[in-house]
């Protein structure tokens, strides 16, 4: 079994950060350690939530309790994704380190959850800073969507052959694996939803249907996509396989959740087609 240390949000009604992600991942076989960095009654693009955010000290403190009770080495992983603070992501860098001194062999998957306002992703001042200058060169894996792609590069990217030069900068700087979680506009077409798993050597490209929410998309795709590359990769699936597994899986979770009309992603419902999906996508060399 392998254990993922999850730390980003919860929300108590619906579906975003662990609260998305943390069921998928103990679905395909992983143990799960949630670590909240803040407890919303629901995610931000309701656009009104009630909660708080956890103080930055609480994160290292949970995870110094962990390694006081002799279990900090058993962990396989780190993954951080929405943060209330970017206080918080110094306590994540810290952890990092922590979790690597214990088992060098952990890796660090950094999803870098970034404000998206006109999505209605509302994300704390200086997380964006605190991503592109200190947690993407600590990372092992990160997965950006486009606007963060271009956040972390600095520059736009508007095209397949832009989008595998900008994950290679980011290679040269820290992580081996870079996902582009959603290529829109710079991807080959409009009316599919595209990802790209880029590595120094190597580029995958996968496509799934589009499907059609109108303008009310699901919130946690990118969180539950994160989720379920890392538990494949540490598994021991090639990047090909953990790609088109995830790209099955997540296409699955929007189908079942389109078909029970909800806004909120179904994934008690579709967790059969999470752990063995009936679709299959194919992915291509760039
Ligand atoms: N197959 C699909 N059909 C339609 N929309 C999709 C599909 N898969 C994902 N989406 C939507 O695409 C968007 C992906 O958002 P994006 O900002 O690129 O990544 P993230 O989820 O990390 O924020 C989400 O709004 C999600 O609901
Ligand atoms: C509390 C919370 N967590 C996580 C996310 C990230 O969700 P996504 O996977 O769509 O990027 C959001 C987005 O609004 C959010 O409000
Ligand atoms: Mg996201």
């Amino acid at each position: 079994m392998k254990n993922i240390l999850a730390i980003q949000s919860h929300v108590v009604f619906g579906h975003a950060g662990n609260s998305a992600a943390e069921f998928p991942m103990r679905r395909l076989g992983a143990n799960v350690w949630p670590l909240n960095t803040v407890q919303f009654s629901n995610h931000t693009q309701y656009g009104q939530w009630t909660g708080c955010v956890m103080p930055a000290n609480h994160l290292s403190e949970i995870v110094q309790g962990i390694a006081d009770i002799g279990q900090l080495q058993r962990c396989d992983a780190v993954l951080s994704g929405y943060l209330g603070s970017a206080e918080q992501g110094e306590q994540i860098l810290g952890i990092v380190r922590q979790v690597k001194a214990a088992n060098p062999a952990a890796k660090y998957f950094c999803d870098p959850v970034m404000g998206h306002p006109e999505k209605g992703c509302i994300v704390a001042p200086g997380v964006a800073e605190f991503h592109t200058r200190y947690a993407m060169p600590a990372s092992d894996i990160i997965a950006p969507n486009l606007i963060e792609l271009e956040i972390l590069t600095g520059h736009a990217v508007n095209s397949v052959d832009q989008a595998v030069s900008a994950a290679r900068e980011l290679i040269a700087q820290g992580p081996q694996i870079v996902l582009i979680k959603h290529l829109a506009r710079a991807g080959y077409r409009l009316d599919k939803f595209e990802m790209l798993l880029v590595t120094a050597d190597e580029a995958l490209h996968i496509s799934r249907p589009l499907v059609d929410f109108g303008a009310r998309q699901p919130v946690g795709v990118g969180d539950v996509t994160s989720g379920l590359l890392l538990v494949k990769l540490l598994q021991g699936a090639t990047l090909r396989e953990a790609l088109e597994h995830v790209t099955a899986a997540v296409y699955s979770v929007m189908a079942v959740t389109k078909e029970m009309k909800e806004y909120e992603l179904q994934v008690v419902a579709a967790q059969d087609q999470i752990a063995k999906p009936e679709v299959r996508f194919t992915a291509s060399v760039v």
